[in-house]
């Protein structure tokens, strides 16, 4: 797993100057990092600042979340298998909204390989306190990168009073109360301290950035085939938070797994032709409470063999439907835990799942579930 950090700000706010000294923090820890840079232009000016041992990639003629998808997707292809590295740093140009970054960023293809440590919004402190100045489309999009990080980084201080400061300060906390504020003279900040979850993140964990703030990425695996009407009823139910869910979803009916894309509440399917994982990734705020795909289909069939019921409509997570099923099988109020009650149990939901109004892939989806949390259980309770 690659750690990944997203440089976002304004131009001429301080992302390359931050760049510089971040790899060299890196370098100086032992890892190794690598560097996709995305400038506005037919020319990379600012990639003659990086050194010549660092891997790195530029994004020319065009903004990385305008560019075609493909392109970008395919320099982070070349730079993830063509190089070693342990840590991409990725600095956008200051047109870049954060959404659109992180859309272009995680393909579906190999979200699997990066954890992303955090969204790092660099602000030119004089600037800022001019932003009424700007066109209201630029000040709007000023305004959301700095709402989307994970941590703000007031740069060029040197060029503000005190008192500016606390004004500046009071105003960013209105902005974006969860990113921590790092005040900064040519970007020169405590790295230690900005990538200490780095260090105790075992790579299976999902990332501490992502886990406490607001925008962030979550990748499902999908262990079964999903019809798209089930798809398209667990994306209506989302919230609004969800921005964007891309990957691969396997219909019962083909061969090989659709290309499946939403994005502000438009879905979109393309068949592919080759065998690819079946995995989504979705991307929005506060992500890791969306209920999934499975416990989505999972939970409505519940809702249809426990009607009525309060606990079934509170259900979200998987490990919260598993227990809830487990109960049921176990028949906790009143059976002791033996593999004989558990098979009476088996067979009287699978009896009234039969008898409901749903679909043959529902009542088969369901069924597959109760197996095999009922031989989880039987292993377990003998
Ligand atoms: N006074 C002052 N100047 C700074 C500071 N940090 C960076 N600069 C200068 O600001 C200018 C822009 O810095 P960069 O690091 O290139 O900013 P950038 O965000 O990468 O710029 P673009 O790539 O054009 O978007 C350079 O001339 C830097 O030397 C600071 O804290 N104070």
């Amino acid at each position: 797993m690659k750690y990944v950090y997203l440089l976002s700000g304004f131009l001429g706010s301080g992302k390359t100057t931050l760049l510089v000294k971040f790899i060299e923090h890196l370098k100086n820890k032992g890892l190794r990092p690598a560097v996709i840079m995305n400038e506005l232009g037919a020319l990379g000016f600012d990639s003659e600042a990086v050194e010549g041992d660092v891997p790195l990639r530029e994004l020319l003629d065009g903004c990385i979340c305008c560019s075609p998808a493909e392109k970008t997707e395919a320099q982070i292809q070349q730079i993830l298998y063509q190089e070693e590295f342990d840590v991409l740093l990725i600095e956008t140009t200051g047109a870049a909204h954060p959404v659109a970054s992180l859309d272009v960023i995680l393909s579906p293809l190999f979200a699997d390989q990066f954890d992303l440590k955090g969204i790092l919004t660099v602000i030119d402190a004089k600037r800022f306190l001019q932003r009424d100045t700007l066109p209201i489309q630029t000040k709007a999009l000023y305004l959301e990168q700095i709402r989307h990080a994970h941590t703000l980084i007031v740069n060029k201080t040197d060029l503000i009073n005190e008192e500016e400061l606390s004004e500046l300060q009071f105003t960013l906390k209105q902005l974006n109360n969860t990113a921590e504020i790092i005040e900064a003279q040519h970007a020169a900040i405590d790295f230690e301290q900005l990538t200490s979850s780095t260090k105790d993140t075992t790579p299976h964990l999902p990332s501490r950035i992502g886990k406490e703030l607001r925008l962030g990425s979550r990748l499902d695996s999908l262990e079964h085939p999903y019809p798209q009407y089930v798809v398209e009823e667990w994306v209506q139910s989302l919230p609004d938070s969800v921005y964007r869910i891309k990957g691969y979803v396997q219909l019962p009916s083909t061969t090989h797994p659709h290309l499946f894309q939403y994005s502000y509440g438009m879905t979109q399917w393309m068949a592919e032709d080759v065998k690819v994982k079946t995995q989504l990734v979705l991307i929005g705020e506060n992500i890791k409470t969306a209920p999934s795909l499975e416990a989505f289909s999972l939970k409505s069939l519940l809702e249809l063999l426990y009607p009525g019921r309060d606990r079934v409509s509170e259900l979200i997570t998987m490990t919260e439907i598993h227990q809830f099923l487990d109960e049921e099988l176990l028949d906790v109020r009143t059976h002791p835990r033996t593999r004989f009650n558990l098979e009476t149990k088996r067979n009287q939901i699978e009896e009234k799942v039969k008898k409901l109004d749903c679909s043959n892939w529902q009542e088969k989806h369901f069924l597959d579930f109760v197996t095999k949390r009922y031989e989880h259980l039987s292993t377990h309770s003998n």
